[in-house]
């Protein structure tokens, strides 16, 4: 069995993304996310994929897994899987991180092990996807000290284990 972790940036009220973007930006986070995720296999859907700049395309230094029920997609420098569970059969016993997005996050919730959310205090109104519910099968095991990044922005980074 995979140790499956989830990690995702979610801004108040659980905003993750607006128009397929991740409407901040913050560099302390985005060499978090690369550290944790560097040399592990990544799992996203389609739609994460897509939304990658050009040149964090494939991430480097990682297996990239999309996941597409399109069995004509390509994703070129990804393996294209067509379910979470075919991903999840190709990694075997790897760690591996589903990075993004919201509906891959609820469909693996169940299968993850670990959950790391980067809690950002910016409001963002028109968000349109949301961060999966955390349920009470998780327990908050570090709250990390509230980070002030160089824009001024107060974030901070979070570790639940399932209990
Ligand atoms: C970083 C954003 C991020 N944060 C956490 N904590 N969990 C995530 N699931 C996550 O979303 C990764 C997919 C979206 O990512 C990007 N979306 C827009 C612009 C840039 C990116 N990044 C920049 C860094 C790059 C590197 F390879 F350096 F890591 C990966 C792509």
């Amino acid at each position: 069995m995979t140790v499956l972790g989830m990690i995702w940036a979610e801004a108040n009220g659980g905003a993750i993304g607006r128009r397929g973007e991740m409407p901040w930006h913050l560099p302390e986070d985005l060499a978090y996310f690369k550290r944790v995720t560097l040399g592990d296999p990544v799992v996203m859907g389609r739609r994460t994929w897509e939304s990658l700049p050009e040149r964090f395309r494939p991430l480097p230094g990682r297996e990239n897994i999309v996941v597409s029920r399109d069995a004509a997609y390509v994703a070129s420098g990804a393996v294209v899987s067509s379910s979470l569970e075919a991903a999840l059969d190709r990694l075997g016993e790897q760690r591996a991180w589903i990075m993004g997005g919201g509906q891959l996050y609820r469909e693996a919730m169940p299968k993850a092990n670990e959950l790391l959310v980067t809690r950002i205090d910016i409001d963002v109104p028109d968000a349109d996807t949301f961060a999966p519910e955390i349920g009470s099968a998780w327990v908050l095991v570090d709250r990390g000290e509230t980070l002030t990044a160089a824009n001024g922005t107060s974030y901070r980074f979070e570790r639940y284990e399932r209990l």
